[in-house]
């Protein structure tokens, strides 16, 4: 009986050993299990180039929001994927960050690495921190990490004006709306929105600000066609009682004015010239930077100068403008007046943008 005893006690024992040591394994695993899980949820939310770094939102509209918070804000960046890219320029990649489904931004990535780069971010925290105005891409706020910077602008839920006017989306219906969309009306509506913001940050801007990068594709468009100048990354300060500050000769070939090339001096008469290119490419539906004119060796400038001069003007109209605007003849020869304007070549010649403002108002209310 004492035998038997004895072997019961010893295979209890063997039993909660054994079972024992099957628990312990277990929970080790759950252990390895949790850390594990821990690990995979952060590398998805700190990226390591974002160490240290702190996401600074503007006090606006927006922003009053209580789901827009910083955190928020850079958590969602975080998760953005080519799909979610909406342009790219020669700085940097914009994307689209929806935050809910009434809140989204336009988020602009400058990869950091030259002296360049950094100040293309700098400049358009200078020139655009303080301002609110129609025309005029609202900054919402920043952010600076070790590898890149963000720059966190109102999303423009149509485009630009470059998209617009030269890569129509494909696809039939879509491809009809944009043609309605930029008939003559939405044509002159832009043109006198863009000339308001540009004479905003030459003349109420203190210190004034030259943009020194007026282009179609920085013209945006919002969700009511209103155009909003954008993209501050060349933009130069400017004391009130200066007139011109010298720089490197910067911007986009096709829209520099003439005199950049000998003075290497930005003056806002020189964004006067790049609007008068603006202007033209709204009327004549065509590209300055396009690939035709290097080849004739001419520029869009030249050939409508030329054209208007041998009398044949209404061969460089958009013809989707020509048929359904005839009644409209009269504010398109004038907008061609303001543009050659615009594009005088002695900068002294040209108007200023306050005065550019009233030329283009006077078309449709003189
Ligand atoms: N706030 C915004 N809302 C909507 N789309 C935008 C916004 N900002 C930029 N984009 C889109 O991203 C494109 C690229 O913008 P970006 O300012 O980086 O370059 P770019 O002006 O085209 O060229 P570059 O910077 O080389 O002069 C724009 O043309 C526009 O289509």
């Amino acid at each position: 009986m004492g035998g038997v005893h004895q072997i019961n006690t010893i295979a209890l024992y063997i039993t909660i050993c054994c079972l024992a040591f099957i628990l312990s394994k277990i929970t080790i695993a759950v252990l390895l299990y949790k850390r594990w899980r821990n690990k995979q949820h952060h590398s998805v939310h700190q990226d390591p180039h974002l160490a240290g770094g702190k996401v600074v939102m503007f006090k606006s509209g927006t922003m009053q929001s209580p789901e827009v918070t910083p955190q928020v804000v850079l958590k969602k960046t975080m998760k953005l994927t080519n799909k979610d890219m909406i342009g790219s320029g020669g700085y940097g990649t914009v994307y689209k960050l929806s935050i809910t489904e009434s809140i989204s931004f336009a988020v602009k990535r400058l990869s950091r690495g030259s002296p360049d780069r950094d100040r293309t971010f700098e400049r358009e925290l200078e020139a655009m921190g303080d301002i609110k105005h129609r025309n005029i891409v609202t900054l919402h706020g920043y952010y600076s990490a070790s590898h890149y910077n963000l720059l966190i602008y109102e999303l423009m839920p149509n485009g630009s004006l470059d998209g617009l006017l030269h890569h129509p989306k494909e696809g039939g219906e879509e491809e009809e709306l944009q043609r309605v969309v930029l008939d003559w009306d939405s044509r002159y509506r832009i043109a006198v929105g863009a000339a308001r913001g540009i004479s905003y940050l030459h003349h109420d801007c203190i210190p004034h600000i030259i943009h020194r990068d007026i282009k179609s594709s920085n013209i945006l468009l919002d969700q009511n066609m209103e155009a909003r100048v954008s993209d501050f990354g060349l933009a130069t300060l400017m004391e009130p009682d200066k007139t011109h500050v010298s720089t490197f000769v910067a911007g986009t070939f096709g829209y520099l004015p003439p005199e950049y090339f000998d003075t290497g001096k930005a003056t806002a008469k020189g964004d006067v010239y790049s609007f008068g290119v603006v202007l033209l490419e709204l009327l004549t539906g065509r590209k300055p930077t396009d690939e035709a004119f290097y080849e004739e060796g001419t520029r869009l400038v030249t050939w409508v100068k030329g054209v208007v001069e041998d009398k044949r003007g209404e061969y460089v109209i958009d013809s989707s403008l020509k048929c359904s605007s005839c009644h409209n003849m009269d504010e398109i020869n004038g907008m061609f007046e303001v543009a050659f304007a615009c594009l005088e070549p002695d900068p002294f010649n040209r108007p200023t943008m306050a005065e550019v403002v009233k030329m283009l108002e006077l078309l449709r209310c003189g």
